[in-house]
């Protein structure tokens, strides 16, 4: 969620990956300021924030907004891992673009820290170095990625390994099979008979705001990449293959109207575009981001459908209680324009529970209508 472009800041100068890179401070800075406000928890996300005491807060819309985005996508994960991890089964999760994002100390640090055998992060090189440094720096978080020892920074300080944690320094528009494969299919040196990425555990994509970065082509490569790295691993010669796939996608859609315009305007005179907005141009065109690929069970919902279903009415009102919202109109244009889309491909050979338990996951609607909250 982007405020408009900053009238000290110079944006002419940079390249346009340095914009795209600069999307992260955004991101972490809208977190940390819905964090302070008390929409919800974080204890993890200062740390990985330069001086982040004297931040300003974000206004009211930013924060209902990351608020909305940020408990949809944990429910999603939560309810992703209890259906995965069932009988004490581990499963991996891997977030590309994942930028300053604080979720594997939540997940390490909460209920269900047993079930994750790795937790993979990527980004552009330039990212992952500062991240690396925070991590090392900051005793709260290298604490919960094991004991010294079990800490390794390679790559020239661009990549790091942990116990259950790789920080990887990636650019997803190049062909996985000559950038991302390097690094996910190729075994550790401690640990040579397993890649990073195992082909046996149930895996979950997070592409939280960097898809639409990409060209569609680019993306739909990261994601067939994924697909055929476990198509290999459910076939004989991997052994333990047959492990569910599955997506969460959330990014700007819909851009076509005169309110997407102002939104990609906004972006361009901070030298951002989004090329893998285009072929978006409704929330029933979400999906196919996945079907495309095989997927089989594949939803979307917006942001401003998010908080208006599915969010309970009694959290709609302790957040209307922490600020005054005065733009109500323009919350719901926002939160219109933003969508999390979700999929899962299972094996072949998957069988009816599991086609069953599958097809519910999904999002809660809420427990009372909220129409009085608009
Ligand atoms: C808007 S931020 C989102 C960060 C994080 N996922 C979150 O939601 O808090 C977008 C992130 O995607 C990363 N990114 C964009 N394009 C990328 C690419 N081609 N390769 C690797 N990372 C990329 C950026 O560097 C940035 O960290």
């Amino acid at each position: 969620m982007y405020p408009p472009p900053h009238p000290n800041i110079s944006y002419r100068n940079q390249d346009s990956d340095a914009a795209i890179r600069l999307t992260d401070s955004d991101a972490a800075l809208a977190r940390l300021s819905a964090v302070k406000k008390g929409y919800m928890q974080d204890p993890f996300i200062k740390h990985l924030i330069p001086r982040a005491h004297l931040q300003p807060p974000r206004p009211p819309l930013i924060n209902i907004g990351t608020y909305v985005r940020s408990e949809a996508i944990d429910n999603l994960i939560d309810e992703w891992l209890e259906i995965s991890c069932q009988d004490g089964k581990k499963c991996q999760l891997v977030s590309l673009g994942a930028g300053s994002d604080s979720r594997f100390w939540r997940l390490a640090t909460g209920p269900h820290k047993d079930k994750l055998a790795a937790y993979i992060e990527v980004d552009f090189p330039d990212v992952t170095t500062k991240k690396a440094m925070a991590l090392r720096k900051s005793r709260e978080l290298s604490a919960i990625l094991g004991s010294p020892e079990q800490i390794k920074i390679s790559h020239g300080g661009t990549a790091l390994h942990a116990k259950n944690y790789h920080l990887l320094p990636v650019d997803l528009r190049l062909p996985p099979s000559e950038s991302l494969a390097t690094f996910l299919a190729k075994p550790l040196s401690d640990n040579p008979s397993n890649p990073i990425l195992s082909h046996s555990l149930p895996t979950l994509l997070i592409f939280e705001c960097v898809l639409v970065y990409m060209s569609p082509e680019a993306s739909s490569a990261l994601i067939q990449w994924f697909v055929d790295y476990f198509h290999q691993g459910s076939s004989s010669t991997v052994a333990g293959g047959h492990a569910p796939l599955a997506g969460i996608v959330y990014e700007m859609f819909g851009l076509r109207d005169a309110f997407g315009q102002v939104m990609l305007n906004n972006l361009k005179s901070r030298n951002v575009v989004l090329p893998g907005a285009e072929p978006y141009p409704t929330i029933s065109s979400l999906p196919h981001r996945f079907l495309k690929h095989g997927f089989t069970t594949c939803h979307a919902l917006s942001l401003r459908e998010i908080r208006r279903h599915y969010t309970n009415h009694s959290e709609l009102k302790r957040i209307s209680s922490l600020e005054m919202l005065d733009e109500v109109e323009e919350l719901n244009l926002v939160l219109e324009h933003y969508g999390i889309t979700w999929g899962i491909k299972l094996p072949d050979a998957s069988d009816a529970a599991s086609n069953l338990s599958w097809g519910k996951w999904g999002l809660k609607p809420a427990e009372k209508a909220s129409e009085e909250m608009e």
